[in-house]
């Protein structure tokens, strides 16, 4: 009896701290810390906070669906609330953040340029480069789960990389890079010469574009010339010269990284496999050989170009081109980077370089087909500006083509290439808001949705290039639209990949015109590191007649 009522008490008063402590910590979303406000009012008074599925909060919201659904999943949650909002899941609080106002609290954020947690799931593939590092590394394990953060503190490794790489994109040096541009959009266009009009795959010939022009702008222009091979979208058949070693290689690399890119979705979807050791274990990763073939690309490229400057620094009187791998060897000349530093940089540029550059590319002829009268105006603009013999195109030239830069600027609203940014407060961290995030807290903005809130964007899934002429954006809130991201850890390479596109979709447009292929009303849109179609996307170019 007496032991029945210790029971008791045992238990009520279990419930009583669980209770108690529940207010401090969503208990059953695994004892993750709750937000709290400046004055102590209801968070929700601020923004809503989303109900799970389970009792356990959102720990299991996109358990076992597929990267469709979980994308469709986020989007009807800013259908729904409307304004950012709050989910818990597995010992974390998450803001998600779909409006500008929010988005420039947090990327201004001082306590907010460390990386979120997912991102600790592209380690093995880019380890800690200048996107995923901070500063110092220190893991722990939260007293109450068993997630891994990556709580970088200093802050040094990102800062003196960001320094070290930052004079690579300098506007100056990018005028050098033009070249690299031209050659490399003058042979794509090149693969089509004698046919009057193709259907071609973009999905499959743009990325091959992006990763050589990358490899150019690393510095290795010489080695990866190489032929396309067409795809035609009716009979599949590859046509064309045989691509050399380097290029199936590329090729190789995209493939393998597209493998890379299935895990670290397996590991957003399921909060169990954040955790490294339960992931190693539990999860099915077979990524190993990826992994492998996609360092092996890269190494051989550091290699190749190891040599290839040794020989071009005894030939060349002045210096032409900064190469970007040029300055991280030099670098590791001077002890301010090692090897493995310069494998996560050339990986990471690799990767930051051509995927974003090739989705941008794919939507904005898509877009060009689907709108015969914008894709004329932006002719006509090249055509006024640019001569058909490209002696003038350079970087003053294309500066003037505003109607083209609208036109990409509208194609990165409507399908911005990275449609999400995640951070982790690296401590608590109050915002202006009136929201206090404890430590360890997750924000994720959903660029997708900033760029699709009706609060700033009228009839936002229309084509309309013209938002973005001067007189049409000076009220527009800065922040609702962050296609390269904002604050600190903007994306490095925006202007190189404006200039990239810029010279592509010239050449392009000089000699052809675009016709659709594809209804964008049919795509499925998945979710991803960038931005994913199940569809494969195409046009028609028909040869312009001169
Ligand atoms: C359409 C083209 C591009 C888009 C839309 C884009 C978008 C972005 C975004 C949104 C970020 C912030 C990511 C985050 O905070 O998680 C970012 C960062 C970054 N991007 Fe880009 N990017 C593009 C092209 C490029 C190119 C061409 C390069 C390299 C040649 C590049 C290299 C990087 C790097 C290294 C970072 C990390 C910067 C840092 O944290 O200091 N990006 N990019």
């Amino acid at each position: 009896m007496s032991l029945c009522l210790l029971l008791l008490v045992a238990v009520v008063s279990l419930f009583f701290w669980l209770y108690q402590v529940n207010k401090d910590y969503y208990v059953l979303s695994f004892f993750a810390p709750r937000v709290r406000t400046k004055d102590g009012r209801p968070v929700e008074s601020i923004v809503p906070v989303g109900k799970g599925k389970t009792i356990f909060g959102n720990c299991f919201d996109l358990l076992m669906l597929v990267p469709a659904e979980s994308f469709e999943i986020v989007r009807q949650r800013s259908r729904k609330f409307q304004s950012s909002y709050i989910l818990y899941k597995f010992s974390t609080a998450i803001f998600n953040i779909i409006d500008a106002e929010n988005a420039e609290l947090v990327l201004n954020d001082q306590n907010l340029i460390t990386k979120g947690v997912t991102y600790s799931f592209l380690h093995p593939a880019l380890q800690t480069g200048l996107l995923t590092s901070t500063g110092k590394q220190k893991s722990y394990i939260d007293l109450h789960v068993i997630i891994k953060y990556y709580n970088f503190v200093t802050g040094k490794k990102w800062h003196s990389r960001r320094k070290m790489l930052t004079p690579t994109f300098h506007f100056n040096i990018l005028g050098q890079f033009e070249e690299i541009f031209k050659t490399e959009s003058l042979k794509f266009v090149k693969q089509f010469e004698g046919q009057s009009d193709i259907n071609i795959s973009l999905s499959e010939l743009i990325p091959r574009f992006t990763l050589n022009s990358i490899c150019g702008k690393l510095g290795l222009k010489t080695i990866l010339q190489y032929n396309y091979t067409v795809l035609l979208c009716s009979t599949e058949t590859a046509m064309g010269v045989k691509l050399d070693d380097m290029a199936e290689k590329g090729d190789r690399y995209r493939q393998n990284f597209a493998m890379v890119e299935q895990t670290f979705i397996k590991r957003i979807n399921n909060p169990f496999f954040w955790n490294d050791t339960i992931y190693k274990y539990f999860g099915d990763n077979n990524d190993a050989l990826a992994l492998k073939a996609v360092h092996d690309f890269s190494s051989e490229i550091i290699a190749k170009r190891r040599i290839l400057l040794k020989d071009e620094q005894q030939q060349r009187k002045n210096k032409q081109r900064f190469a970007m791998l040029d300055t991280l060897i030099m670098a590791e000349k001077d002890g301010l980077i090692d090897h493995q530093g310069i494998c996560e940089e050339v990986d990471t540029l690799m990767f930051g370089g051509f995927d974003t550059t090739s989705m941008a590319i794919t939507f904005g002829l898509m877009n060009m087909s689907l709108h015969a009268d914008k894709q004329e105006l932006c002719y006509q603009e090249i055509n006024d500006c640019i001569d058909d013999d490209l002696s003038n195109l350079n970087i003053n030239q294309i500066a003037k083509l505003q109607y083209l830069d609208c036109v990409i600027r509208e194609t990165l609203r409507m399908f911005p290439s990275a449609p999400v940014i995640g951070r982790n407060a690296s401590k608590e961290t109050q915002l202006a808001n009136g929201l206090i995030l404890p430590a360890g807290s997750q924000v994720v903005v959903h660029v997708f949705d900033i760029h699709r809130n009706t609060k700033y964007w009228d009839a936002p899934n229309e084509f309309q290039p013209e938002r973005f002429l001067p007189e049409n954006s000076k009220d527009r809130h800065i922040y609702s639209y962050i296609p390269f991201s904002a604050g600190q850890r903007n994306c490095i390479g925006q202007k190189y990949g404006m200039l990239e596109m810029k010279t592509f979709f010239i050449i392009v447009l000089k000699q052809f015109k675009i016709l659709p292929l594809v209804d964008p009303k049919d795509f499925v849109f998945n979710t991803g590191i960038t931005l994913r179609t199940n569809n494969n996307i195409k046009v028609k170019l028909v040869k312009r007649k001169l």
